[in-house]
């Protein structure tokens, strides 16, 4: 079987604990690939403050350099809310020969008792919890834990920060950065 993560998000816009926490899955659970799937319309929280192909198009230029990362547009094909059942049982017939690790930050692991079909989801994918300040991993679900360097970022704020007009170099990677001045995106 081959062993691919999934990273699930927003990415409104993406940041480096992104990168971070995929790549640490990666190399601690020794997955093949990560498969970054942007959602269409988050299922939980208020709509993306910007259109979905520019969300894309951050995240391809986030991954570019990584051979290991891909993105995988089922979501945004699909339209309509973004539910991680869906995604998941279309993933497993279509790959029979894969075994999918869904990596969640410790916010999306507090909320699992609310996502839609909880109980079969969890027969049908592995879900992979990391530490995010300000969040723990306790869980009645089975979810199996990796160890990352803790990383205090998020999107929100990063959107802050934009409309704000401070700086957030370094917290994204520059070609996000760059796309993100080009195209006066969270102003
Ligand atoms: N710094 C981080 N540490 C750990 N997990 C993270 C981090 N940032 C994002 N994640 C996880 O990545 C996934 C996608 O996150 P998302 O794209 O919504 O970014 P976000 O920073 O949480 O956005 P927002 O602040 O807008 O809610 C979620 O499972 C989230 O928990
Ligand atoms: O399916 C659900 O009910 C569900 C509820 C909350 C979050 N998710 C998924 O978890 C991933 C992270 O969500 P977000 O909104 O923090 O980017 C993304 O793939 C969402 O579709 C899914």
């Amino acid at each position: 079987m081959k062993r691919i993560g999934i990273l699930g998000g927003t990415f409104d816009p993406p940041h480096i604990g992104h990168l971070v926490i995929a790549e640490e899955v990666r190399m601690a659970l020794h997955l093949e690939e990560i498969w970054f799937i942007p959602t269409y319309e988050p299922p939980h929280k208020q709509e993306a403050s910007i259109e979905v192909n520019k969300r894309l198009a951050m995240l391809e230029s986030a991954i570019s350099d990584n051979t290991s990362f891909h993105i995988n547009t089922i979501e945004i094909e699909r339209s309509g809310k973004s539910y991680t059942y869906d995604t998941i049982k279309s993933l497993n017939n279509r790959y029979s020969d894969t075994e999918f690790f869904f990596i969640i930050g410790g916010d999306m692991v507090e909320y699992l008792p609310h996502w839609h079909k909880i109980d079969e989801l969890m027969r049908m994918v592995k879900f992979v919890g990391v530490k995010r300040p300000g969040y723990s991993l306790t869980t009645p679900y089975p979810i199996q834990e990796v160890e990352i360097p803790m990383i205090d970022i998020s999107s929100s704020l990063i959107r802050e920060r934009l409309y704000k007009n401070e700086s957030i170099r370094y917290l994204v990677p520059d070609s996000v950065y760059t796309f993100i001045k080009g195209n006066h995106l969270y102003e």
